[in-house]
């Protein structure tokens, strides 16, 4: 095997809450021996251990990497969410330990698209309840409260990749679409904008959630929101559960101001399938209860797995931070004849001046050198023509420099 910079048997890929074998196939075939899979999230003082000499971490929506657990995580050099949302990280704590995040965007969209809709005709024909009413004996074949979805309007309070796919989606079977969002949008087929989140809610006889965890969006439909809606109408949320106040939805529900509703995102989740699930929605009929399984369908897990896997490979061997969701974006080409260095840093004035102070004497060629900037972290690669101890002898002086976050050498 090549001999690289550092021994890739020496690098520890811990990977969590069980993500797809095909992450795991994939570090395998890049030459990543040393992996630590865990069907399950930790508990935080297991996750402290296990991070403590991790170089590589692979989690889905379960695992919080809070600042305390980065603080203990010494040795990472990248995270890597395999799943959408990245609100499980502390994404700035990260940056400031220059730690690219990357996320996969795409690779579960239509698996949420397709739950939504499904559950969007079972609550239109009342199917939760029949279902029930079924299994306990009961009988009432009746079309009293049922309604096919053609013709009617879905509301979707952001119109982001899942949010426009549903809408597509939708539009097929007949319905009107419109969309909420704070950013303006390119509305696909013949979905529209409402005027604001307001109006939307009063025009819509079904609302889906597409929003990420934010401050903006926590709690955003809480009692007044829910009382916008039509009477009758239904509610979904597959994106995060700290977006409804599943207090006030339960009411909601209770009084019959709302029809039903299908959730798939709690405010508290259980932590393994071996821990209770509660909720004030445990016993309705007309709510469709889903254990946060909007984007698992094996499809999505095992492309995730490939996405985020070789995202987080091209990070260790190379270099490159396209896609990442908290730092500096840098596609770097292959680098065979050269020696790769990073420099990561505090992004403050002359930085430039003093790491190009570090290659003065002139004694190699500098064959590439790239820079990219966020608001606080700069990223700087070099490709150098050096032998080892030379671009050993410019990592030690990189690193020297005051304002440095992270330093690596790569062959
Ligand atoms: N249930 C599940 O298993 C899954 C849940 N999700 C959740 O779905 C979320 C959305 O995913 P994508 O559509 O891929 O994200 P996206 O980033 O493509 O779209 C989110 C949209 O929400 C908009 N937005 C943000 N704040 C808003 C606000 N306050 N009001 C209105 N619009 C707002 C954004 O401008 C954006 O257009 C993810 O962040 C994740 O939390 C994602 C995948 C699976
Ligand atoms: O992709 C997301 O954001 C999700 O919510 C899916 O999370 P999961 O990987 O199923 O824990």
């Amino acid at each position: 095997m090549k001999k690289t910079s550092y021994p890739k048997q020496d690098i520890k890929v811990l990977l969590l809450e069980g993500v797809s074998q095909t992450a795991v196939e994939s570090f395998r075939a890049a030459g990543y021996s040393q992996i630590e899979f865990h069907e399950k999230s930790l508990p935080e003082p297991e996750l402290i251990r296990a991070i403590g000499d991790a170089h590589i971490v692979g989690i889905r929506s379960r695992t919080y990497l809070t600042a305390e657990v980065l603080e203990q995580a010494r040795r990472l050099m990248t995270i890597g969410c395999f799943c959408i949302g990245t609100n499980q990280v502390d994404l700035e704590a990260a940056q400031a330990r220059g730690i690219p995040v990357f996320n996969a965007p795409y690779s579960n969209t239509r698996s949420v698209a397709e739950l939504v809709i499904a559950e969007a005709i079972l609550l239109m024909r009342r199917i939760p309840e029949k279902n029930m009413e079924c299994h306990r004996g009961g009988w009432s074949k009746s079309a009293s409260g049922s309604y096919e979805v053609r013709g009617k309007t879905l509301g979707l309070i952001g119109y982001g990749h899942i949010g426009t796919q549903v809408g597509v989606l939708a539009e097929g079977l007949g319905m009107r679409v419109i969309y909420h969002d704070i950013e303006t949008k390119l509305a696909l087929g013949n979905a529209g904008p409402a005027a604001s989140l307001g109006e939307l809610l009063e025009r819509s006889d079904i609302v889906s959630l597409h929003v990420p965890e934010t401050p903006s969006t926590k709690w955003m439909i809480g009692a007044p929101e829910l009382k916008k809606m039509k009477r009758g109408s239904l509610l979904i949320n597959a994106s995060r559960g700290t977006v409804v106040d599943i207090e006030a939805l339960a009411e909601a529900l209770r009084s019959k101001h709302l029809g039903g509703a299908a959730i798939d995102v709690f405010p508290v989740e259980p932590k393994g399938n071996a821990d209770p699930f509660v909720s004030p929605l445990i016993g309705m009929d007309n709510v469709i209860l889903t254990p946060h399984v909007g984007g698992s369908t094996l499809e999505a897990q095992e492309n995730i797995g490939i996405e985020v896997a070789a995202k987080l490979v091209r990070y260790s061997d190379n270099g490159s931070t396209l896609s990442a969701v908290n730092f500096p974006e840098v596609s770097l080409p292959e680098h065979p004849s050269s020696r790769r260095l990073l420099h990561i840093h505090r992004n403050v004035p002359g930085m430039l001046s003093r790491i190009n102070e570090v290659f003065s004497s002139g004694e190699v060629n500098i064959d590439a050198q790239y820079l990219q900037t966020t608001g606080q972290v700069g990223y700087v690669v070099i490709d150098v023509n050096a032998n080892e101890t030379q671009a050993q002898a410019f990592k030690d002086g990189l690193a020297a420099i005051p304002g440095t976050l992270r330093t690596r050498l790569l062959y």
